[in-house]
């Protein structure tokens, strides 16, 4: 069976997810396409020679009989209607992060789906199915450095543009770290606090990078982030998990190590594209391999896209107060109890 997509959303991640199913992936192909600039969503169907019909909308696109999964990749603001469309039509959703902008919206998409009755969504929290976070995850399950005490990390990219705000620290870039350390821990956030260090001059005026954000988890363990979108060097994921037996690191990309004019070399990419290729890739197959075979997608849920806003929307407010910030999250639905380990299944 091919699972049949429409697509809300043709910029730089729609396209680059195009490509892999129409190109590289199994079992999938795109029958629709959408995108408030009809022309970009034209250019797609030449493009990667799509037989696919444009919809003036996302309404149109779901309605549409011959799409089984919608795949969400246009702007943030704009998740949460799409995806209340599809599964209000009862449809699949692939949705990139965030699943919606607000808590609120999140927990509608959640009712939403509970109400239907069975798992519809999954969201683009790529870093799970990252092989390096997977090793990392066994590391800790098989308590190799026994129980996880602290966890450092850095996010840095190389630099971004003039539309990127010091909330985007946050809502854009934050949030992997904040899905892929509570599920690489099995805990979840308490409460949040963010530090603004010293400014490099290589930020824009009205942004404040670097950021260190701290979050503790209901067990205690204490994590620090560094974001630094402005590092000039490259695109650098970092994550170091210290427990009481020892310590973990995420591996870092191989690299050709090179001798030359007295220096030891290594490379280091420039963008998240090429760093979380292969997530990418194995996270949208196994939406589909999942959908065959249970019926159901396995990957992040809707439940971890309303951690993730919950979470988020604590740290913006602790970017205002400077202050430790409560996380509250109430009780995960029974319905959300169920999911599969992804490192079990990739
Ligand atoms: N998982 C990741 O690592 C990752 C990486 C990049 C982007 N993203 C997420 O993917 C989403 C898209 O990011 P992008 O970099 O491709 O942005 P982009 O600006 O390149 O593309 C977004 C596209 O959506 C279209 N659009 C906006 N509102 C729409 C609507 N209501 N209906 C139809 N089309 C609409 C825009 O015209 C644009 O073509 C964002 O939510 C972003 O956070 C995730
Ligand atoms: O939207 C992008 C994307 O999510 C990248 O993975 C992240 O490193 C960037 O900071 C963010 O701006």
């Amino acid at each position: 069976m091919t699972l049949k997509f429409g697509v809300v959303g043709t910029g730089a991640i729609g396209k680059e997810h195009i490509k892999r199913i129409t190109s590289s992936l199994c079992g999938g192909e795109i029958v629709a396409v959408t995108d408030v600039n009809q022309l970009a969503a034209e250019q797609v169907v030449e493009q990667f020679g799509l037989n696919a019909v444009v919809y003036p909308d996302d309404k149109s696109l779901v309605a549409a009989e011959n799409v089984d999964a919608v795949l969400v990749t246009s702007w943030g603001p704009a998740h949460e209607q799409s995806v209340l469309a599809a599964i209000e039509a009862g449809k699949y959703v692939f949705c990139e992060k965030p699943l919606a902008t607000t808590a609120e919206g999140c927990m509608k998409i959640v009712e939403a789906e509970m109400k239907h009755g069975k798992r519809l969504v999954q969201v683009g929290f790529m870093r799970r199915y990252d092989s390096g976070y997977v090793q990392l995850k066994e590391a800790i399950d098989t308590h190799t450095i026994g129980e996880p005490l602290m966890i450092r990390c850095a996010h840095r990219n190389a630099k971004v543009d003039a539309n990127y705000t010091t909330e985007m620290a946050i809502s854009d870039t934050l949030v992997h770290e904040i899905d892929v350390l509570h599920w690489l821990v099995g805990d979840d956030y308490k409460s949040v606090q963010v530090v603004f260090p010293k400014r490099t001059k290589h930020a824009l005026d009205h942004l404040q990078d670097p950021q260190i954000i701290m979050m503790e988890t209901n067990s205690g363990i204490t994590i620090h982030v560094e974001v630094f979108v402005n590092c000039q060097y490259g695109y650098d994921i970092q994550c170091e998990v210290i427990g009481e037996e020892g310590v973990a690191n995420l591996p870092e990309v191989p690299s050709v190590i090179t001798r030359k004019n007295a220096t030891l070399g290594a490379s280091i990419l420039t963008d998240w594209k090429q760093r979380f290729m292969d997530a990418y890739d194995k996270e949208l197959q196994d939406f589909m391999d999942s959908i065959k075979t249970t019926g159901e997608p396995n990957g992040p849920t809707s439940w971890d896209g309303y951690i993730v806003a919950v979470t988020s929307d604590a740290c913006l407010k602790a970017q205002q107060t400077g202050n430790k910030e409560s996380v509250t999250l109430g009780e995960k639905p029974a319905f959300y109890k169920n999911e599969k380990e992804i490192s079990k299944t990739v």
